[in-house]
């Protein structure tokens, strides 16, 4: 059964067309990127699959009892207000402590409990939002473009941590990205968005589909590069798998 799945979902604002008859569906244990370029509706799909937008028509299935954790594009917080690390994980609850020493080792934030929230990189932020989403224990991570703000080598690092995630807790992930090719390669499958989905595939598929490059031409690739270089592990094979996913 998949984790969540959008049926022909559209949504406007106003008279604003953002999403028009979207559907997809995320499978246990996969890692899905869905890339589009600006203002072509990533975020609000990202919202409508958490429950924060009810979309105008289709509808939003998860799985029953489904523990879903969910890393923002910003803090929602603000950051002028005195608060430690340790505090803002256990918001907007306490949690056990010994689930926040695991997902601070998990992030790799050991350390950083005692200190200001405001006073954080953009790389260790991004950590930290993601120990709060592991504090769930989920079956499903989404991520709206988790790294914002980093440069290439914490780009890549990021990424190849979320794959560890991946394979050390058996979570999906779906995450938002414009940054291409990088993120692409990451990924088991890529959705491509433009309002609609335009095409979808493994990395592969969509690099070379017209819809795509028509989109994106080359896009950047530096960030591939490094990833590349620096990507020393086996992948699971879900290539095969993917290849004719079914989403009726
Ligand atoms: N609450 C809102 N009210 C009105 N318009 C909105 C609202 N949220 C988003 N929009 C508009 O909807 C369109 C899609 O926005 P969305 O944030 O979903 O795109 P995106 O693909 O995530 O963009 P980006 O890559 O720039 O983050 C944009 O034109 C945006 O201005």
């Amino acid at each position: 059964m998949s984790l969540i799945r959008a049926d022909h979902v559209s949504l406007a604002y106003g008279r604003q067309t953002v999403l028009s008859d979207v559907s997809l569906a995320i499978e246990p244990g996969e890692i899905v990127t869905l890339v589009g370029p600006n203002g072509s509706g990533k975020s609000s799909l990202v919202k409508v699959l958490t429950g924060q937008i009810r979309p105008d028509a289709g509808q939003v299935r998860r799985k029953p009892e489904l523990r879903l954790g969910y890393v923002p594009q910003k803090l929602a917080i603000d950051q002028s207000l005195p608060m430690t690390v340790l505090r803002f994980l256990n918001l907007p609850r306490r949690r056990d402590p010994e689930a926040i020493r695991r997902a601070a080792a998990e992030t790799g934030i050991e350390g950083l409990e005692q200190r200001q929230v405001a006073d954080l990189s953009g790389g260790q932020m991004q950590r930290v939002l993601l120990a709060r989403a592991l504090l769930v224990s989920p079956e499903l991570l989404i991520l709206d473009e988790p790294t914002q703000g980093l440069d290439q080598p914490g780009e890549a690092a990021f990424y190849r941590h979320l794959e560890r995630l991946r394979d050390s807790l058996g979570c999906a992930v779906f995450m938002v990205s414009h940054d291409l090719h990088v993120v692409m390669s990451a990924s088991d499958r890529v959705i491509c968005l433009n309002h609609h989905v335009c095409c979808e595939g493994t990395p592969k598929v969509v690099r070379d589909a017209p819809e795509y490059r028509a989109l994106f031409g080359q896009g950047t690739q530096g960030a591939l590069a490094l990833y590349q270089h620096d990507h020393d592990h086996h992948h699971h094979d879900h290539e095969h798998d993917h290849q004719g996913h079914d989403h009726a």
